[in-house]
């Protein structure tokens, strides 16, 4: 959830008053972080002011805009002092935010020396200026749209607002970008647009989707491998046994769990076991597991006779979010992180939800970083969500399960509709990559991708900072959400030289030249070529313990 439009600007303005008749004219509801705050502390702000001082209403009113933001999805109107804290204004990147002014001799002749005004109670001419010289560039900094109020009325603000708006925001739906996305008892479907040479496929998210495995197979294959781990043994051989009930020649491949799983031996294992059974062009294999499971079953599917169809039915919080979708399938070998693959996009892909109750805490929670990385390149609206209560981010049973693998699905979704095969825009999914894959191969891979992505994804925001790309309180959210979860954010300062070479095999690398994604703020990524060694190093100084 996310609200449709954010008003903002000094006390006295008419956030409420304009609040209201736009939330009238959208059809929408209304919402004022102050009255949040009279009401849970049962008391004025003033009166907050007097009691407790000015820093101590900022951190409740910092709190309250952060559930707002995450709670409401009409129009909302903050306090006017609430663009003084930087945390709130990177919440604010990337919405729909409307700056109310007014000069400052409208200002005294609407807030006079009010006693409700804390901040104007003596002198309010020069203390007007002083606030407004302190707050006019944070206001103007985050607004998306300014809209004078001088002279104005009410009506006349709200009609010179709906005029600033962006259409999609005055007509949500009637310009959506993707359409073709849609929710038909309770399963989301995510189409994935298909690139030149791919043909386009669904994603869906839901609950008890096993009954759409048959469909996705087809009429024309006679044969389903279904590539499993063995902690999944039980879930592999009750879908070979639904496919075999189904009238196909069903077969299990066993595959070791996790990584053990992405090498050319086991990869040499299902072709072998899909040449004994006399597997065709038809036939059709379903991945069903984690990431390594289904990053080697789209990588057997691309090389079986230069390629034959597959499904992937993740299990995981990650493989749902990113390893299953966008068709970047492979293999490790012991020079590097997947430097044998091919982009070969499954068929479809079935996010089952009720897979997640048997994961792991630790394999939920390495999840959850691809699941930050897509919030912090692209959907900070996931970011706050999590924010909004880390712990119960760190299970199924969370609130916000589905909206966070959805949103991060559609991240990924409109990333690889675009740019399949990584000519451009793809790279953006490297984010936290780089390093994260060089501490992989340093610990021959038995740290878990998401906990290697998160010391990685922090590596890349102190080098943001660094470069002077990311403001201080971006990169410093990275660390707060990270460690929030559970994530680590911290690696062994003696391993730099090795992983510094590690780095140079990095897809993303030309020739000697090392790259990496950073961010120039909350969800803008860009690239970071050859970057100083002084500064790659003084940033993994931020990260080595
Ligand atoms: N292709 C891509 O675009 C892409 C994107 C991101 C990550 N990846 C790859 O994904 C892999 C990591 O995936 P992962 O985090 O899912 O790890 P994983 O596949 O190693 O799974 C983690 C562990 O959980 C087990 N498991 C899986 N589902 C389970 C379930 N429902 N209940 C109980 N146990 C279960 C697995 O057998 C394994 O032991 C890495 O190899 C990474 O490189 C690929
Ligand atoms: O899909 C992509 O593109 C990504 O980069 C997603 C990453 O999260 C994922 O780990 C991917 O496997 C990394 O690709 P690689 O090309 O750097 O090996």
């Amino acid at each position: 959830m996310s609200p449709r439009i954010v008003l903002i600007g000094p006390m006295g303005v008419g956030k409420s008053t304009v609040g209201r008749l736009l939330a009238e004219r959208l059809g929408v509801g209304y919402r004022d972080t102050d009255d949040d705050i009279v009401t849970a502390e049962n008391r004025t702000v003033a009166d907050i002011f007097v009691d407790d001082g000015e820093a101590a209403f900022r951190a409740i009113e910092k709190r309250a805009v952060r559930t707002a933001l995450t709670e409401h999805e009409g129009v909302l109107a903050l306090g006017g002092g609430s663009v003084l804290d930087a945390d709130t204004r990177a919440l604010l990147a990337s919405r729909q935010v409307v700056y109310l002014s007014m000069e400052v001799e409208e200002a005294v002749r609407r807030t006079g020396l009010g006693a409700a005004r804390p901040l104007l109670a003596v002198n309010p001419r020069k203390q007007w200026r002083e606030l407004m010289q302190a707050r006019r560039h944070l206001y103007e900094e985050v607004a998306t749209a300014v809209v004078p109020t001088d002279g104005r009325t009410p009506e006349e603000v709200t009609e010179a607002v709906l005029d600033a708006l962006e259409p999609e925001t005055v007509f949500p739906g009637e310009q959506d970008p993707r359409p073709e996305d849609a929710v038909v008892n309770d399963v989301t479907r995510i189409r994935i647009g298909g690139t030149a040479g791919s043909e386009p496929y669904e994603v869906l998210v839901g609950r008890q989707l096993l009954g759409e495995l048959a469909g996705l197979v087809g009429d024309r294959a006679k044969r389903v491998a279904v590539v499993h781990p063995e902690a999944l043994a039980e879930t592999g051989e009750a879908l070979r046994a639904d496919l075999a009930g189904q009238g196909y020649e069903a077969i299990a491949i066993q595959v070791p769990n996790a990584e053990e799983a992405k090498t050319a031996e086991v990869a040499a294992y299902c072709w072998k076991a899909l040449g004994q059974s006399g597997f065709t062009r038809t036939d059709v294999i379903v991945g069903v597991g984690g990431g390594a499971t289904t990053d080697l079953a789209g990588f057997v599917a691309a090389t079986w006779l230069r390629g034959v169809r597959w499904i992937a039915v993740p299990t995981t919080v990650l493989a749902m979010v990113d390893a299953a979708v966008g068709g970047k399938t492979g293999i490790n070998t012991a020079e590097g992180k997947n430097l044998v693959g091919a982009f070969h996009p499954p068929a479809g892909v079935l996010c089952d939800l009720a897979a997640l109750d048997s994961l792991s805490v630790n394999d939920y929670v390495s999840g959850l970083a691809e699941v930050i990385k897509a919030g912090f390149i692209a959907d900070p609206v996931i970011l706050d969500l999590i924010e909004s209560d880390p712990e119960a981010a760190r299970t199924p049973a969370g609130p916000h399960t589905a909206e966070l693998i959805e949103r991060s699905i559609r991240v990924k979704a409109d990333v690889v509709s675009s740019d399949l095969k990584e000519s451009g825009l793809r790279e953006i999914l490297n984010y936290g990559h780089t390093l994260g894959h060089a501490i992989e191969k340093n610990e021959r891979y038995k740290w878990r991708h998401g906990a290697a992505v998160s010391v990685g994804m922090h590596f890349a925001a102190e080098l943001g900072r660094l470069a002077g790309r990311l403001d201080d309180a971006t990169a410093d959210r990275h660390r707060a959400i990270l460690e929030s979860v559970g994530l680590p954010l911290h690696y062994r300062h003696d391993q730099w030289p090795k992983l510094l070479e590690n780095m140079k095999v990095d897809k993303k690398s030309r020739g000697d030249l090392l790259r990496f994604i950073v961010l120039d703020g909350l969800a803008k990524p860009t690239v970071l070529e050859g970057p100083d060694p002084a500064v790659l190093l003084a940033a993994y100084g931020e990260v080595g313990e």
